[in-house]
C-alpha cells in the first residue's frame, strides 16, 4: 500500500508540478482486475479503488495497518462507479447497482468484491477511516437519495449533492461520503470554495469521458494552485486547502471526509474576494 506523508501549507507553493501531483494526486485505482489501496497520513485516512472481472477479489489487510482484517479498527465506505456488483460480507451478500454505496462498521468480516458482468465491471470506491465504535453496515440506493440542488447556470456551478452516509441517515464515527453531479453546461463544482479545519477530504473524479479533465484548485485561498485530474482519479485536500474543479465537460466526483467534526455545514468559507 502506497504511503503519502503531510505537507505543511508554508512548503506547499514551493512545489513543483511533478511533486504536486505525487503529494496529492493518486491514478491508476481502477484497473480491471486489481485492487489499489492509499494511505495518507492526515486523518489516517485509505483510499482505495477495486474493479472485479470474472473473478472475486477480496479486499487485502495491507501490512502498514498492522491488524487481523481491515476493519478490525475501521470504518469503510464504499460507492460503485460502474457496473452492478456486490459486495459479500460474511453471511450477507449486499447488490450494489450503479451509483449504490455501503457503509461497513467497525469489526466487519473481510468483504469480498464481484462484478455481475465481467465486460461492464463494477468499480468499487473505498474510503477508510479509523473507528472507535462499530456502528451498523447499511446499504445506500443511489434512486432512494433526495438530491440537494446548489449553484445556479448563471455562474456554472448548477448541481446535485447527494448526501450517503452523514449522521442520522447512516451513523458513523468519522467517515462522512457522498456524491455530486453537475448539471449539463455547468462546470464548477465547490465554488465559492472553503476550509475546513477540523476535516481533510477526498474527491474522486469520475463519469468523465477520455477526452475530459478537471481543473482542480487546492491550496490555501491565498496561493492556490491547480492539479489536471482525468476519469477515475482522486485528489487529497488536507484542512487548510479549498478544494474545488472545474470540468472541461460533464462529471461527477465522490467527496468523502474524516475529522473530528460530522456536522456538514461545518466550514469556513473562503472570501472570494481574497482568492489568489
Ligand atoms: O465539505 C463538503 C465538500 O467539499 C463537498 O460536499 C462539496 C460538494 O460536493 C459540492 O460543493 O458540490
Ligand atoms: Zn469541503
Amino acid at each position: 500500500m502506497r504511503h503519502l506523508h503531510d505537507v505543511h501549507p508554508d512548503d506547499f507553493n514551493c512545489l513543483s508540478t511533478d511533486k504536486l501531483r505525487e503529494r496529492f494526486l493518486l491514478q491508476g485505482l481502477f484497473v480491471p482486475g486489481e485492487q489499489h489501496l492509499s494511505y495518507w497520513d492526515v486523518d489516517r485516512t485509505v483510499v482505495g479503488g477495486i474493479t472485479p472481472l470474472d473473478a472475486v477479489i477480496t479486499l487485502e489487510t495491507p501490512a502498514n495497518l498492522a491488524a487481523g482484517s481491515f476493519c478490525e479498527r475501521r470504518e469503510l465506505g464504499i460507492i460503485n462507479l460502474g457496473g452492478a456488483g456486490a459486495v459479500r460480507v460474511g453471511e450477507t451478500s449486499y447488490e450494489l447497482a450503479a451509483k449504490d454505496g455501503l457503509y461497513l462498521g467497525r469489526g466487519s468480516a473481510t468483504p469480498e468484491f464481484s462484478s455481475s458482468d465481467a465486460a461492464q465491471p463494477a468499480r468499487f470506491y473505498l474510503l477508510s477511516y479509523p473507528a472507535h465504535a462499530t456502528h451498523p453496515s447499511k446499504v445506500v440506493r443511489h434512486a432512494e437519495i433526495e438530491g440537494l440542488r446548489l449553484g445556479d447556470q448563471s455562474t456554472g456551478n448548477a448541481r446535485t449533492l447527494y448526501k450517503y452516509i452523514v449522521p442520522g441517515k447512516v451513523d458513523s464515527c468519522q467517515l462522512v461520503m457522498g456524491l455530486t453531479t453537475l448539471s449539463v453546461g455547468s462546470v464548477w463544482n465547490t465554488m465559492p470554495p472553503h476550509t475546513h479545519m477540523r476535516r481533510s477530504e477526498v474527491y474522486c473524479y469520475c463519469e468523465l469521458d477520455s477526452e475530459s479533465v478537471v481543473m482542480h484548485f487546492m491550496g490555501p485561498p491565498s496561493g492556490t494552485r491547480n492539479l489536471v485530474l482525468r476519469d477515475g482519479e482522486v485528489v487529497l485536500s488536507p484542512s487548510w486547502s479549498i478544494h474545488a474543479g472545474a470540468g472541461t465537460g460533464a462529471y461527477s466526483f465522490v467527496w468523502g471526509m474524516g475529522g473530528e467534526n460530522q456536522d456538514f455545514d461545518d466550514m469556513d468559507k473562503a472570501p472570494m474576494t481574497a482568492l489568489a
